[in-house]
């Protein structure tokens, strides 16, 4: 309620985007904006249980809070929630603050219908918490989305002394078709790993990542709750040869011929055409279709990354 939004003296205002202080809105016992709520409470509001929370800037300029903070919920707060938040942005609009971050807990989802009417829209949510933002800065919104894609990760799993390769056909399907084993790459998980735990947890045999044979990218697909899905298929080296597949996913498992799998009709359009692509690596080398790996040390993170291209020759690695 404008009415009722508490002064803010100049004095408190303005720090300037970027700058790792925290005069924004909350920052603290002294700032006018803890005072005026601190007044506003003592004419009869609940203000007083988000008094202490604070904004934490960040690089970009925006500003970040953290409603897991805040003391349990009490009668009336979202009025006093609303005041709190609508008089928190004009300070930080002042500040010159780019955008908001909001961080609700899920027991507190209520508060995010009170952000909403303030023109917050959701981020995105996890389990326990979902993140809204508003855009403070000129023009559109450049605060980043959130994930664009789900990752499927396949192994074509191939026994070079036999030239079978693994396939399988899932359970839950309307068509039946032959296909690699594979599924959904878990959160901070490699796809070589993704590759041989789907195969091991589909199949029952245990396989070594060597190389990614081909990457497809499709949007709105149906199975990615309306984002886009990148399905990447992985070439394996077998190391045991007994199936024992798993029932609830899968209808049949099988070693088939590798040139079957590349002539048979009853096989997935990418099936089909990896297939062909193995083939080809099979009989001509596999360095003519691998795009395989190598692990750097990240600058930023002190963590390692994997970059997977084309082999390059020797004398190109090592040139200066
Ligand atoms: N062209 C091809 O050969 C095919 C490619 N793919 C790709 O493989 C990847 C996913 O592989 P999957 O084997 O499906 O994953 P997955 O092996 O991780 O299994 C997912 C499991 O979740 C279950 N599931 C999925 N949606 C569900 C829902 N709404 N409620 C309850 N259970 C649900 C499924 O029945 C399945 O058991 C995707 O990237 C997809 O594009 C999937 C099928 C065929
Ligand atoms: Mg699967």
């Amino acid at each position: 309620m404008p009415a009722r939004r508490p002064a803010l003296p100049e004095a408190e205002a303005g720090t300037a985007p970027g700058a790792a202080a925290s005069r924004c809105a909350m920052a603290g016992p002294g700032s006018g904006l803890l005072r005026a709520l601190r007044g506003a409470r003592g004419r009869g509001s609940s203000a007083g249980g988000w008094a202490g929370l604070r904004g934490r800037p960040d690089k970009y300029g925006g500003v970040s809070v953290e409603l897991a903070q805040l003391p349990r919920p009490r009668r009336r707060e979202r009025a006093a929630f609303g005041r709190w938040l609508r008089a928190s942005v004009a300070q930080w609009q002042k500040e010159g603050r780019v955008a908001v971050w909001l961080h609700i807990p899920i027991l507190q989802s209520r508060l995010a219908a009170v952000a909403a009417s303030q023109g917050f829209t959701f981020h995105h949510a996890e389990s326990g918490s979902a993140t809204l933002t508003r855009w403070l800065g000129e023009g559109p919104s450049r605060l980043p989305g959130y994930a664009t894609h789900q990752l499927g990760v396949a192994g074509a799993v191939l026994d070079e002394s036999t030239g079978k390769v693994l396939v399988v056909q899932d359970r839950n399907k309307t068509v039946n078709a032959w296909k690699f084993p594979g599924g959904l790459s878990n959160p901070g998980e490699d796809i070589g790993d993704t590759a041989v735990r789907e195969v091991f947890e589909e199949t029952g045999i245990k396989s070594e990542f060597k190389s990614i044979l081909s990457i497809r990218q499709q949007h709105q697909h149906p199975g990615a709750f309306g984002k886009s899905d990148m399905y990447i298929i992985c070439r394996l080296e077998p190391s045991s040869f007994n199936i024992n597949f798993c029932q609830q996913e899968c209808l049949r498992c099988e070693w088939m011929d590798l040139d079957e799998l590349a002539r048979t009709k009853h096989a997935t359009a990418i099936t089909s055409n990896v297939a062909k692509l193995l083939l080809y690596g099979y009989r001509e080398g596999f360095d003519k279709i691998d795009i395989t790996m190598r692990e750097f040390p990240a600058v930023y993170t002190g963590r390692f990354y994997k970059l997977y291209h084309r082999e390059l020759p020797e004398s190109y690695r090592n040139m200066t």
